[in-house]
């Protein structure tokens, strides 16, 4: 079995966004700059915002975070993405989800000017990506997953992909992905009938539900490639730690290749936004 190091790949992703960085700023004295929101205090949330700002003042860019109270209301959101879609200095907005729910998370993705939304969420990239115009924004972690497959399949052409997982923001657009590799691709989710046999029938298979370890060693195919998105704080032993959607230990004998948790697609997800800022500043 082979570990698909997402933490390596990601470090060479950032390696070329930080000299496509300093080209920028020598091309037109401007440095890229990425905004971060973030309404309230979720603590899952402030250590990923944590993150994304080491790794964006690493490779070189103009970070900011703008912290609004739990209570903000959704018309002084929209005001603050407008005042972010006119100033030239911010070339990528991220507002972190979920949103408190006095906010209606598609009105503010919808509020985002397109062309800095590095999430890849509005809708108008989202139908870009649908109609495969090379202008998308495309989600960072389906982004991520796909480049992180490439690394142990070059050539996508006539793989089975099975996605568990339906969801805006990786399911449903990881399949367009695939599927414009020309992947069959299955997408599963909670109403699937008998989904361990369908998963078997994978060679590729993605996780991406949020159900700690859900699949087992007979959900996979002998040689399968194994992407795991889950990302999932369970107690073990008295101690709080991160475990995927696959059970990771009886999965890693059957697969030719897996990911792991962490290190596998979340500093991939990182890396991407990044390399999608910069793409937005240009
Ligand atoms: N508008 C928006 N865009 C997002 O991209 C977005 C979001 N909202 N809300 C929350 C989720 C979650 N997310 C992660 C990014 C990196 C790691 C990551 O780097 N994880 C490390 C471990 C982190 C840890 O130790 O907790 C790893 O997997 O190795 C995880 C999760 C981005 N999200």
């Amino acid at each position: 079995m082979q570990l698909i190091d997402g933490k390596l790949k990601a470090a060479e992703i950032l390696e070329q966004v930080k000299a496509g960085v300093e080209g920028q700023v020598k091309a037109d004295g401007a440095r890229p700059g990425l905004t971060v929101v973030l309404v309230g205090e979720d603590p899952a949330s402030q250590v990923y915002v944590r993150n994304k700002e080491k790794r964006a003042e690493e490779a070189g860019f103009n970070g900011q975070l703008i912290r609004l109270p739990s209570t903000t209301s959704e018309s002084d959101l929209l005001a603050v993405i407008d005042k972010l879609n006119t100033d030239k200095s911010v070339h990528g907005i991220l507002v972190q989800l979920p949103l408190p729910e006095q906010i209606n998370e598609q009105a503010v993705i919808g509020a985002i000017a397109p062309e800095k939304d590095v999430d890849g969420f509005h809708e108008v990239n989202g139908g870009r990506l649908l109609n495969g115009d090379s202008r998308a924004m495309v989600p960072c972690t389906p982004l991520g997953c796909l480049h992180l497959i490439e690394t142990v399949i070059p050539d996508l052409k006539g793989m089975h992909a099975v996605i568990i997982g339906r969801s805006n923001i990786v399911g449903k657009p990881l399949s367009m992905l695939l599927l414009q590799k020309s992947c069959t691709v299955t997408i599963t989710h909670s109403k699937t009938r008998d989904l361990p046999n369908v998963c078997a029938g994978a060679d590729i298979l993605i996780a991406a539900v949020g159900v700690p370890e859900l699949v087992k060693a007979d959900w996979v195919k002998p040689g399968a490639v194994v992407i795991d998105v889950g990302i999932n704080r369970v107690a073990r032993d008295g101690k709080q730690v991160l475990v995927g959607d696959v059970d990771f230990d009886a999965v890693r004998d059957i697969a030719s290749a897996i990911t792991p948790v962490p290190g596998g697609v979340g500093p991939m997800t990182i890396a991407c936004l990044l390399s999608n800022t910069l793409a937005a500043s240009r």
